[in-house]
């Protein structure tokens, strides 16, 4: 689980990230949405270390890691799929995925996530850079499963993919959601593939969060009009 206290993050002397607490439990999908500009991919890269924080506290099941980079964050639990899913161009499916390796120390890819995503067991030796947009974001999503997170971050995953793609990577988070003890936190804007993935919605403004709601409680239309301002 995630926890969250009265984080700010800056750039520079900009404060974009205003002090936001939140805690996601084990086995729940939390979406965070909110048009460009509001402070998503700077909340989830403060989230893995790529940013720092100006104030507050981060810990992943008890866990401070305020203070650890990125790669301690990572030992620590937490994994990441960034915006534009920058899968390594040059390098195979396989070893994209095994970058992803050290971490957990294993040896060989599980079976298991080359049955979450068939296509990359397909394709495990073609290059990442030829794959499909939807297909590295597959490849983006297994590269951070192998770390074994109990946090899984994904910063808007259904950007740039087609329509009938999105219910795939839909699909597999459900799936990824049911094997395993997680917590996933999903950056969108899309409020269709929200509401089929997200327990909680909340919508961030600003850098401020400004409306939270069960995904059986939600207003869509409130909502959407928090996405369309
Ligand atoms: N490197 C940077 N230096 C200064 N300001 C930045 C930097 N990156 C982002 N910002 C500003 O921080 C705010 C939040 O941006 P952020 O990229 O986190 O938003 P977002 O919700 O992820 O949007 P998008 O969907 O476009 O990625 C914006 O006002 C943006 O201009």
């Amino acid at each position: 689980m995630l926890n969250v206290s009265n984080l700010k993050v800056c750039y520079g002397q900009s404060e974009v990230i205003h002090g936001l607490d939140f805690t996601v439990p084990k086995n729940e999908t939390l979406a965070i949405m909110g048009r460009n500009g509001m402070g998503k991919t700077t909340l989830f890269k403060s989230l893995i270390g790529i940013l720092p924080t100006s104030e507050g506290s981060i810990s992943i099941d008890g866990v401070d890691v305020t203070q650890k980079e990125s790669f301690q964050r990572v030992e620590s639990g937490i994994a990441y799929v960034p915006q534009g899913r920058m899968i390594f161009p040059s390098l195979t499916v396989q070893e994209n995925i095994e970058t992803g390796m050290e971490v957990s120390k294993l040896k060989k890819i599980p079976d298991d996530i080359y049955a979450l995503f068939p296509v990359l067991a397909e394709m495990r030796k073609r290059k990442g850079g030829n794959l499909s947009g939807g297909q590295q974001q597959q490849l983006a999503i297994a590269r951070a499963l192998v770390t074994n997170p109990k946090v899984l971050l994904l910063d808007e995953p259904t950007e740039g993919i087609q329509p009938s793609i999105i219910k795939d990577i839909a699909n597999v988070l459900n799936e990824i959601k049911k094997l395993r003890d997680i917590t996933i936190i999903v950056s969108e804007q899309v409020l269709s593939f929200t509401m089929t993935v997200a327990d909680r919605i909340i919508v961030i403004d600003k850098g401020n969060f400004i409306h939270e709601n069960l995904r059986e409680e939600v207003d869509t239309d409130k909502i959407k009009a928090y996405l369309s301002v």
